[in-house]
């Protein structure tokens, strides 16, 4: 059975741009399985979107953490998706992920991935974590590893404040973003197919 999985990665990015990388390496991820449709939107173009949002199978959504949780401009997209998306469960048992990134390895980033988790349990989407370990916490580890800074919810990428998008976030934090767009995809075509194997029995 070929099924296409439908894969929209929606985000906010500021001038930065680093959250750019992360969104684009967990888009990369996805279009690594054959039979994936991958779409990266940003969150400021969404509202004339919908359309493309509704007929996903999985929706992965990131944003920079800014004062604590997520950005301004990604919280303007959530509170958007109470009109319809929410009042009419359009996104109802879609599968959701997503990812955060800021300047700090700690810089209160879970918080933004609670807010993401969240807002997925809101429209009743079936949340993915990352499904990695921990990394980098081992006297024989380095920072060259998945799930460097070691969340459980979704990619918590890290950017210095003082470097370009150009080198940060760093390979390993792409790698990680990489690790999530596919894994999503897979469980997102596995919930697909199943579904139409049952919907055969009927
Ligand atoms: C207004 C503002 C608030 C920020 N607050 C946090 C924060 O709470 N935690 C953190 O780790 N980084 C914080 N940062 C750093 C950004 O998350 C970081 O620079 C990130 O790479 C920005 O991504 P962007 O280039 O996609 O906008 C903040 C940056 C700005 C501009």
């Amino acid at each position: 059975m070929s099924e296409t999985v439908r894969v929209v990665v929606v985000y906010h990015s500021g001038r930065g741009g680093h959250t750019t990388k992360v969104a684009e390496a967990v888009a990369a991820g996805a279009a690594k399985e054959p039979g994936t449709e991958v779409l990266l939107i940003r969150a400021e173009e969404a509202p004339s979107r919908w359309d493309v949002l509704d007929s996903a199978d999985a929706i992965i959504m990131g944003a920079p953490t800014y004062m604590g949780s997520l950005s301004a401009q990604f919280k303007a997209f959530m509170d958007a998706t109470s009109h319809l998306q929410y009042a009419e469960k359009r996104w109802a048992n879609k599968v959701a992920a997503g990812f955060t990134n800021g300047g700090s390895r700690g810089g209160d980033k879970q918080n933004s991935l609670i807010q993401l988790m969240t807002f997925a349990a809101q429209h009743h989407m079936h949340w993915v974590n990352l499904g990695l370990p921990y990394g980098n916490n081992r006297s024989f580890t380095n920072e060259d590893v998945l799930n460097r800074d070691a969340y459980t919810l979704g990619v918590s990428a890290q950017s210095n404040l003082d470097q370009s998008s150009d080198v940060a976030p760093p390979p390993a934090d792409l790698r990680t973003a990489e690790f999530l767009g596919q894994r999503v995809t897979n469980v997102a075509r596995e919930l697909k197919v199943g579904r139409a194997v049952l919907a055969q029995r009927k």
